[in-house]
């Protein structure tokens, strides 16, 4: 089954709509009136959302993600962000279940899901993002924890709206340290997140569904672990944030 890959900028807390717009300056020339290989996907804070579609709206190589949203549609939810309000955005994916989500904000795997179905409700693709930390991995408990995550994550998803997700594995270890699971660590944890979809939606929605990594991709190591078998891409944060270094990973990637 050949999967497009796809490879997506988490910007995180980071780039206002000022330096949105220096990051496009320099991105656009490298992406505009190109086909690439892969899809390209840039996932700016909330308040960038704007400047990036202004930006990047008429670009076809290259999509739009917010990295969050509300399960809610609309209503007395202070703070948030509904997925029909992102549309307005040109907004195509959101990233949902990032890990500093989950540890930091406190979503849990039953939020998330419902997240998930909310974004599909108006056709956004979910980025959906699971992995183990350091203490769940030497304790024994990445298959356990993998399959709880996919699980209730993905609990009521159709096939069809499984098929139009992406899960993002992070290994949260792997996340911003610098360290990047070995190439062996990732594709072992792929082929089982994808074994796990074949249980739940089928072998059809197994071979189909696309599986990024992340954690410390970099330009360096993206074409090994690009070249795994399950390995469709990654979630990039910090090398993502210049221009130059995420076209290297996205060009390494799918050399
Ligand atoms: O969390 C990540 C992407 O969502 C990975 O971040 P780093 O690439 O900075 O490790």
């Amino acid at each position: 089954m050949q999967r497009k890959p796809i490879f997506a900028a988490n910007w995180k807390m980071n780039k206002g709509p000022s330096e949105t717009e220096d990051f496009g300056k320099s991105f656009l020339p490298k992406v505009q009136h190109k086909t690439f290989p892969s899809d390209i996907v840039i996932a700016p804070p909330y308040v960038s959302l704007a400047k990036a579609s202004e930006l990047f709206g008429n670009v076809s190589s290259v999509a739009l993600a917010a990295q969050n949203c509300s399960q809610f549609d609309s209503g007395a939810y202070t703070g948030e962000v509904s997925p029909m309000m992102l549309k307005e955005f040109y907004v195509h994916y959101v990233i949902l279940g990032h890990s500093e989500r989950r540890s930091i904000y406190g979503e849990t795997d039953e939020v998330i899901n419902a997240k998930v179905l909310k974004a599909r409700e108006v056709n956004l693709r979910p980025i959906f993002c699971i992995g183990e930390t350091l203490e769940e991995r030497e304790g024994g408990k990445l298959e356990e924890v993998l399959r709880r995550q996919v699980t209730v994550g993905l609990k009521d998803v159709t096939e069809k709206d499984l098929i139009d997700t992406v899960i993002a594995y992070e290994p949260v270890w792997a996340i911003g340290t610098g360290v990047t699971a070995s190439a062996e660590q990732a594709q072992e944890a792929h082929a089982f997140v994808r074994s796990l979809i074949g249980e739940q939606f089928g072998a059809d929605a197994a071979a189909r569904i696309r599986i990024q990594y992340g954690g410390s991709v970099k330009p360096g190591n993206a074409a090994e672990l690009m070249a795994c078998t399950d390995i469709d891409g990654a979630l990039i944060g910090g090398a993502s944030l210049e221009p130059s270094s995420f076209l290297s990973i996205i060009e390494n990637g799918t050399a």
